[in-house]
């Protein structure tokens, strides 16, 4: 297998004070997609606009498919497609009229250009409301066109910032099956940004842990999700400073990380392990409210390596 990214001890810093990432390195592989994971600020964003050379980095080295990204920029943007966090659909325009601006933009014109964006209007099943104006198109529409406008050139390699954010839960599996057909029936390389556990777990060939501007964990969901090994037991106390206690009084015996008033606890076997780790919150006086076990997910190992948990949703 190619590699589509290879990125070494890269720096970028805006300013005197922010550090938006650091010392990041990462290898994306042709054909694979691959998953950036973090909070809001931990540095996805500004990956992203490095790579498709949006921004400079500071420091570091970056090559796409075996060229050095600084000496061959113009050169590499032909290969690569972006679809940015905020939509670049013309509200005003149609379906149809925003491809043909964007694949003018790219160069394309004449037989080419009309063919190619009724081709793309035809993989995103968007031909029936090619003519209609784009802000009365639903928030997976949109996306969808998006989506085709970043596709438009051929590139080979697709960068997706945050691409089902705001999507419902039907529009967000719609996509996911398209983004996956493109990556098996056409062989894109995705790079894709996301908040939530399960797009990455979901989708992606690989997933890297993003925290203040670094990589803490990277590797395929299995892979990290075996790093924790056996089960998570969730624990609800009634209030954060239950949960305090509590995380004390189960730190000697165990591996314990806490979110607010929510204990999480590894161990090899949960089920029997439940009992006794009830019996020892009891003679602390600590109140539970609920407990589980369960297989360990992708947002457990998130909270192993940065001692916080991602939110689902947008803060
Ligand atoms: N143009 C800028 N000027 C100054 N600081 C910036 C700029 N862009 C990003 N930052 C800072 O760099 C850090 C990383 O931001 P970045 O947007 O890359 O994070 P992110 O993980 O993509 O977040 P989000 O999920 O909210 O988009 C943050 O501290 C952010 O405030």
């Amino acid at each position: 297998m190619k590699t589509a990214i290879e990125m070494k001890g890269v720096r970028k810093t805006y300013g005197k004070d922010v550090v938006a990432i650091d010392d990041l390195s990462l290898t994306v592989e042709e054909g694979t997609i691959y998953a950036l994971l973090g909070p809001n600020g931990s540095g996805k964003t500004t990956t992203i606009r490095i790579l498709t050379s949006l921004a400079n980095a500071d420091k570091g080295n970056i090559e796409l498919f075996d060229e050095k990204l600084s000496t061959h920029k113009n050169f590499l943007r032909k290969w690569i497609g972006c679809v940015a966090q905020q939509s670049g659909v013309d509200p005003m325009g149609t379906g149809r009229e925003n491809l043909m601006l964007q694949g003018k933009i790219h160069g394309l014109k004449g037989k080419a250009l009309k063919n190619r964006v009724e081709e793309m209007l035809t993989r995103f099943h968007l031909q029936k409301d090619a003519n209609r104006l784009s802000m009365n198109y639903s928030g997976g529409m949109k996306r969808k066109l998006d989506l085709a406008m970043g596709l438009i050139h051929q590139p080979k390699l697709l960068f997706l910032d945050e691409p089902t954010t705001g999507l419902d839960p039907e529009a967000r599996e719609d996509l996911w099956k398209t983004i996956r057909q493109l990556q098996q029936e056409e062989g894109l390389t995705v790079v894709l940004t996301t908040h939530y556990m399960e797009e990455a777990d979901e989708l992606s060939d690989r997933v890297a842990f993003m925290n203040e501007g670094r990589i803490v964990a990277e590797g395929t969901a299995e892979e990290l999700k075996n790093k924790l090994g056996g089960d998570t037991l969730t624990i609800q106390c009634t209030d954060n400073a239950q949960a305090v206690h509590a995380t004390e009084a189960l730190k000697k015996f165990y591996q314990v990380t806490r979110d607010e008033r929510t204990l999480n606890v590894q161990s090899k076997q949960g089920a029997e392990e439940l009992p006794k780790i009830l019996k020892v919150l009891e003679n602390d006086q600590t109140d539970v409210r609920s407990a589980a076990v369960s297989r360990p997910a992708l947002g457990d190992v998130y909270l192993m390596y940065t001692g916080k948990a991602l939110r689902e949703e947008k803060k």
